[in-house]
């Protein structure tokens, strides 16, 4: 599990006299839950999940991966790395190699482990990502959406337990994130990889179990996306929408179609409830 407990956070000593980037935040995240994390520029999100990641450690309070203190040190902190893995919004940031294998296979190798089980886990991480018709190809001639889902391989080589996607969908097309998505949700059923999504787009939240909202620096919301989208007014205060489908859905059953569910998260939830209507 992952826990934050009591989190506070400054980036420097000289900002401790003005609001923490981060304050009070308490969180548990279990292994295979899929989380989302939402909320406005500069809430604190990629604050948040790099100390998850433990590449920033909190100014007080406590964070344990599987009972791990991210301010450990040697061993320890190695196994919190390979445990917790983090994709950033730019692939062109994480990745190192001249070829995706030889990418994919970067960390396995800095694991020290044997040659056989490198290959079989860059085979593995290839295969989930849908991967091998590109192995051998220069990095520089795949196309972001492409060198997003190497990144993501690259991670999944390590056979990390928690997964963190720091906006990995902004820089790519709307049915390419849609796939690195379904892809990402297709791993937390299947190696019950704990998924933790930031992104600002809300339509993305809809399939996670939890949604999470930040704002300022502290946790507003943590509850479904179906409870979530039902604060339309309190969303828009803090600058966020909610996805359109669920507004048309409230605008209808304002207008008397009451049988409509309380919250849509899809266009296919709403053809459903109406289909179900007319047959009833
Ligand atoms: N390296 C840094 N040094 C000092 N302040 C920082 C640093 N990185 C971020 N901040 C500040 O911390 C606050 C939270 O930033 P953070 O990047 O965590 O927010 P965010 O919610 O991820 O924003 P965005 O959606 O724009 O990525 C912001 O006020 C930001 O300016």
């Amino acid at each position: 599990m992952l826990e934050v407990k009591d989190v506070t956070f400054h980036y420097s000593r000289e900002e401790r006299n003005a609001s923490p980037v981060l304050q009070q935040i308490n969180l548990k995240i279990e292994p295979g839950e899929t989380v989302a994390i939402l909320g406005q520029n500069g809430s604190g999100k990629s604050t948040l999940a790099k100390l998850l990641a433990s590449i920033l450690r909190p100014s007080s309070g406590s964070i344990l991966v599987d009972g791990l203190s991210t301010t450990a040190h040697g061993e320890a902190l190695w196994t919190i790395r390979q445990h917790v893995g983090i994709v950033f919004q730019n692939p062109d940031d994480q990745l190192v190699a001249n070829t995706v294998i030889d990418d994919i296979a970067f960390g396995p190798e800095n694991l020290g482990l044997p040659r056989p089980e490198i290959e079989e886990r860059v085979q593995e991480a290839l295969a989930l990502l849908q991967l091998e018709a590109y192995a051998h190809m220069p990095i520089q001639d795949l196309s972001i959406g492409q060198k997003q889902r190497v990144a993501i391989a690259g991670v999944l080589a390590m056979r990390p337990r928690y997964l963190l996607l720091d906006e990995p969908t902004t820089m790519i097309s709307g049915q390419t994130a849609r796939h690195l998505l379904e892809t990402v949700h297709r791993l937390a059923r299947e190696r019950s990889l704990a998924v933790v999504h930031i992104t600002h787009f809300m339509h993305e939240v809809a399939h996670f179990q939890r949604a999470i909202v930040m704002h300022q620096g502290r946790i507003l919301f943590d509850e479904t996306p179906a409870q979530l989208f039902t604060r339309i007014e309190e969303l828009e205060a803090v600058g966020l929408d909610v996805p359109l489908i669920c507004r048309l859905g409230q605008r209808l059953r304002e207008r008397g179609l009451t049988w409509l569910p309380h919250t849509l998260l899809s266009s296919a939830q709403l053809k459903a409830a109406f289909q179900q209507h007319l047959a009833e």
